[in-house]
């Protein structure tokens, strides 16, 4: 058996199409929608999704700031940045890149971010209101991991669902928004025993971990869905993911790729909220 490919590239397009519609009418109207990128890390997967979100707001006709605090940016200075940007009229949304220098925890800066320009749904707020159920922008790896799904006619309802990574950005709101869904969800990480066991007996396994090749054949059920998250940058220049594609894709029943897959649709999602912010 091979895989089909499930591709992000089609969804992301015609997400974008949307945006720049959206973002056409806004500008007609005087505002341009604006998004503040902010980031304090030397990560390349991070230096890589802001030269990726500048380059597709300009295709769009999204305004777009990067504001680059270095790695060695203090809980203050980020919190600064993130407090004049909310006060900043000229902002429609503002997203913190992970990794944050070392001492630094999201869930303290995070709350300096306006509740309506949280666009990647970072606040303690956003996240509470998710897990609740009440609108707020969703984490958008979490909501593309979904929209990805959904686009391919994968069923959630009753599936079984493994989630490897347990991180506020990614698994931690991914498990909810499958929850969501209907799904049964098992959310795993680095403590969890037995690795392959959990995943090999999932309907679906979603990888958002950061460690290439992590999921193996060994990991993956015959006829399974895996939706490869990680974005890894390699020394050649190119990107690859959690799973170990060539073996895995012997074995699944569809797979999304990397590059190609989730990513695209992230970048689409999170200029998609920052026009949402703006026409309010
Ligand atoms: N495609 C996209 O749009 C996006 C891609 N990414 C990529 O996704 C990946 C994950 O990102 P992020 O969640 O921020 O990363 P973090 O480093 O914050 O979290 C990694 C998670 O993986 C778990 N983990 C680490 N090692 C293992 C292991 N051997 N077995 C099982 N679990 C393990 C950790 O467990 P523990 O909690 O116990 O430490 C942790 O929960 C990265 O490659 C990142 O670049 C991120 C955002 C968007
Ligand atoms: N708060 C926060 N939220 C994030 O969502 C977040 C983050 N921090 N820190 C860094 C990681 C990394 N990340 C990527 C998103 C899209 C691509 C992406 O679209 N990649 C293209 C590559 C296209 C090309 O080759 O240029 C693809 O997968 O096809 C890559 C990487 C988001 N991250």
């Amino acid at each position: 058996m091979t895989a089909t490919l499930l591709s992000g590239k089609e969804l992301a397009a015609a997400i974008r199409a949307e945006i720049a519609v959206k973002a056409a009418e806004l500008s007609a109207v005087g505002v341009r929608p604006r998004l503040a990128v902010v980031y304090a890390t030397a990560d390349e997967s991070a230096a890589w999704y802001v030269r990726l979100i500048a380059k597709t707001a300009e295709k769009v006709g999204v305004g777009c700031e990067i504001v680059d605090l270095g790695p060695d940016a203090s809980e203050r200075d980020v919190r600064y940045k993130l407090s004049s940007l909310s006060l900043d009229q000229r902002v429609h949304g503002i997203i913190l890149q992970t990794p944050l220098p070392h001492g630094v925890r999201m869930q303290d800066v995070a709350l300096a971010i306006a509740f309506e320009k949280d666009v990647d749904g970072a606040n303690p707020l956003s996240l509470g209101r998710l897990v609740s159920g009440l609108p707020a922008f969703a984490p958008t790896t979490a909501e593309a991991v979904v929209r990805l799904l959904d686009h391919h006619h994968v069923e959630l309802t009753g599936r079984r669902v493994a989630v490897v990574g347990r991180s506020a950005v990614v698994g931690k709101p991914v498990a909810h928004l499958l929850l969501n869904q209907n799904a049964t969800v098992t959310v795993c990480h680095s403590r969890t025993k037995d690795l392959a066991e959990v995943t090999s007996s999932a309907e679906v396994v979603v990888a958002a971990v950061g460690k290439a090749g992590l999921i193996t054949a060994d990991h993956v059920a015959p006829g399974a869905v895996v939706v490869d998250v990680g974005t890894i940058p390699t020394e050649s220049g190119g990107m690859v993911g959690d799973v170990e594609a060539e073996g895995v894709a012997a074995k699944a029943g569809a797979l999304t790729p990397v590059p190609g897959g989730v990513g695209p649709v992230t970048t689409a999602l999170l200029l998609q909220h920052t026009v949402q912010a703006a026409s309010r």
